[in-house]
């Protein structure tokens, strides 16, 4: 029998939710590439139930128990005296969302014998160590398209937030005023700007279809170029490179892979080569950008707005100077974490479950490390080796 340990965010500080705001999440087909939805034997939650929170468990208890494993869940994940670096000692599986991560380093992983599978509850692995994952013969596998759209549909809302100067607007009506001069004073149209995407995986394909009906000029990088119908339909412009993009473009969506390559490429001088007063919204992974660049910029305009949901270490402390930089639009890490988003990959971690326990093979399209090596999307989406390892915060 296994144990397993499930790390997840703290219960809201009213308790867990007695009711919900709507009573229902809309039922999906299918993901847009033809995916299909997790699918595991059974689920024991009411989809659009809080599921990542400590009281909500990814509604896995009664399966697990039920099969005789053991289940610790806890919020408790850093610092050598917490929970999760006590229990995973012994743990068989550990279970992790990037939105509260469990950090899997090396030295973790060099701590935990038994441990054969870490399960990304959502999407983006680099909270593990994989490297670390590889030599050790750990299976990493994430929940491959759960929250994608989640994410562009956060990502949207940022670049108009940002744009529009809706967050500041809003402040002046909350606190009595009315004051149209300041609220317009940063505001500007999208309509025919230059709106580029680093990525154009999942979530960078899904931003790229919701803004152009906003009558943008779209721009993409990526490793992969995309098919030439998809570039047509969409009106994309393709760059080989970031540093190209940046220069075209006036907002700029991140939706790569925190990885070696990715690590810190928006620097100052990067920020520096683009126009003046250019937006960026992150949703990716904060270390893909440098921290104290992106204050710099906002403080002398060479930005003129940063948002996103991404920042390291999560939780960040209560001094991380992208709470109080100017001009942020930043939230919490929750933009892939709605509770339309909690109920696939809830059901989604039940199925990595079932196959594993069973010893069936895990969905191709889900694996990130498999056999001592990167497999399935990670073995697309991500590289192994080099300076910045994942899983120590690219450090
Ligand atoms: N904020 C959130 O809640 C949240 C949720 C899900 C995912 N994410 C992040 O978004 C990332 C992307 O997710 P996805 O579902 O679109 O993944 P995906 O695997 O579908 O796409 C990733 C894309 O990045 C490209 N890429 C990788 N390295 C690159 C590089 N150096 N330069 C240019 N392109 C590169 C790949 O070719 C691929 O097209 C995840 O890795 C994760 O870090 C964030």
């Amino acid at each position: 029998m296994a144990k397993i340990l499930l790390v997840l965010y703290p219960d809201s500080v009213t308790g867990y939710p007695p009711q919900y705001a709507r009573d229902s999440i809309p039922v999906l087909d299918g993901y847009p590439d033809g995916q299909t939805l997790p699918s595991p034997s059974a689920i024991d939650f009411t989809p659009g139930a809080l599921l990542g929170s400590v009281s909500g468990e990814l509604g896995l208890r009664r399966f697990l128990e039920a099969a005789g494993h053991e289940l610790v869940v806890t919020s408790d994940k850093d610092g050598p005296n917490s929970v999760f670096e006590r229990e995973l000692v012994s743990a068989d599986i550990v279970i992790s969302q990037p939105f509260w991560p469990a950090y899997l380093t090396a030295e973790r992983i060099a701590k935990a014998p038994k441990l054969k599978l870490a399960i990304t509850a959502g999407i983006g692995s680099d909270h593990v160590d994989l490297d670390a994952a590889i030599s050790h013969g750990i299976t990493v596998v994430e929940e491959t398209y759960s929250n994608s759209i989640s994410v562009a549909e956060h990502a949207v809302m940022q670049v108009l937030a940002l744009v529009r100067n809706y967050l500041p607007s809003h402040e002046w009506v909350v606190n009595g005023g009315w004051n149209i001069s300041d609220s317009v004073e940063r505001a500007y149209d999208l309509e025919g700007m230059n709106v580029g995407v680093i990525a154009a995986g999942r979530i960078g394909r899904a931003v790229l279809r919701r803004l152009a009906p906003f009558d943008v000029r779209l721009h993409y990088t990526d490793k992969n170029r995309l098919s030439p119908e998809i570039e047509r339909e969409l009106g994309l412009t393709f760059h080989p490179d970031a540093a190209s993009l940046v220069r075209a473009v006036d907002v700029v969506s991140i939706h790569a892979p925190l990885h070696p390559e990715t690590y810190h490429l928006f620097n100052d001088a990067l920020i520096s080569s683009m126009k003046r007063g250019s937006y960026i919204v992150n949703t990716a992974r904060a270390e893909i950008t440098d921290r104290d660049a992106i204050v710099r910029a906002l403080e002398s305009g060479q930005l003129a707005g940063y948002a996103g949901d991404v920042w390291y270490p999560q939780p960040p402390a209560a001094d991380h100077p992208w709470r109080t930089m100017p001009h942020n639009g930043m939230t919490p890490h929750v933009s892939g974490s709605t509770l339309s988003a909690q109920a696939r990959y809830a059901a989604g971690t039940r199925e990595i479950l079932e196959d594993w326990f069973a010893d069936r093979p895990i969905r191709e399209e889900y694996l990130i490390v498999n056999g001592g090596q990167l497999a399935g999307v990670g073995a697309a989406s991500y590289t192994a080796g080099g300076e910045s390892s994942p899983g120590s915060g690219g450090k």
